[in-house]
């Protein structure tokens, strides 16, 4: 495995392995501070492609004023450890001068899908997300690039604009791995305290009773399945919701009664103290 730190570094890597080889080059875009969830990313992308490219970048597009961009955890050496136990070739770890050298006047902005949940509350996220994604793909240019859908929203964002931009990559969702108890793994669980990351089960909990009720009944209405899952959340004296809303699936449309829906989503940002937790569950309801 090799770290490079340029763009200029990385295309003359990548350009070297496509003049040498005939694999794919598979791209897994992150923040760092590397967890299994980011693992089953690389072990996806390394088991389809030939080269295998990770990148590590906090994004200070992608955060608001008052987020957590400062104190976004780190940890260059464990991350380290886990890319290359996954199966990653090469990593990419730009300082935010090389991403942004100054002046930057273009910005990547998809709409529609980004007015609702995350792009209601962090108002500028996905143009930063898009931003970066774009000039990663622009860099890289991968064949396939795997994202989780524990960021489902970002999902959708991310296939909006390749298939608005006609960009020649392959997004590849990848499921949301979790705990043992179920709470969805994220670097920012780290922030938790222990009563918080106790009370934060309530989002995997809700999320199942979510799935539990749909399966017993053959409609029901995005209200009758969101009061649900907002009264279990309401059982944890810590949780302050920020959304928990039930969607038609991938369009992330309101909906009355689920008898004309072929797929929901029930997404959810919850706060516990100062840290911001996402989940979602994604329900097939016909083929
Ligand atoms: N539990 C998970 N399972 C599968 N993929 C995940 C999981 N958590 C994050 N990912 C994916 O890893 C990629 C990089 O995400 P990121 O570095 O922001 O990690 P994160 O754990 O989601 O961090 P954060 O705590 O900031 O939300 C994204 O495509 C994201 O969806
Ligand atoms: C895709 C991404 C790496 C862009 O900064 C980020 O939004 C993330 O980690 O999900
Ligand atoms: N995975 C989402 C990155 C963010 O919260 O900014």
């Amino acid at each position: 495995m090799e770290v490079v730190h340029s763009i200029a570094d990385l295309r003359s890597r990548i350009r070297e392995y496509r003049r040498k080889n005939d694999g794919s080059v598979g791209f897994v875009p992150t923040m760092g501070y590397l967890h299994e969830g980011h693992a089953s990313l690389l072990r996806k992308a390394r088991s389809q492609s030939g080269l295998v490219v990770l990148s590590i970048f906090v994004n200070p597009l992608q955060f608001g004023p008052g987020e957590d961009f400062e104190r976004y955890p780190r940890n260059t050496e464990r991350d380290l450890e886990v890319a290359e136990a996954a199966g990653a070739d090469l990593v990419f770890m730009p300082s935010v001068s090389e991403m942004y050298p100054a002046p930057t006047r273009t910005t990547v902005s998809v709409t529609g899908l980004t007015s609702n949940l995350c792009g209601a509350s962090r108002p500028g996220h996905f143009d930063g997300v898009a931003t970066v994604v774009s000039k990663l793909f622009h860099i890289v240019q991968p064949d396939q690039a795997f994202f989780g859908l524990k960021d489902a929203q970002q999902v959708a964002v991310i296939e909006q604009m390749v298939q608005d931009l006609n960009l020649a990559v392959e997004i590849v969702p990848c499921p949301t791995l979790r705990e043992k108890d179920g709470l969805a793994m994220s670097s920012r669980n780290v922030y938790l305290t222990e009563e918080e990351r106790k009370q934060a089960l309530v989002l995997s909990q809700s999320l199942e009773l979510a799935k539990e009720f749909v399966r017993g009944r053959s409609s029901f209405t995005a209200g009758e399945l969101e009061s649900l899952v907002r009264s279990h959340i309401a059982t944890a004296p810590l949780a302050v919701i920020d959304y928990a809303e039930v969607l038609a699936y991938p369009a992330l449309e309101t909906f009355e009664s689920s008898t004309h829906t072929d797929s929901v989503i029930i997404a959810l940002a919850v706060k516990f103290g100062k840290t911001r937790l996402i989940d979602n569950a994604i329900i097939q309801l016909r083929k």
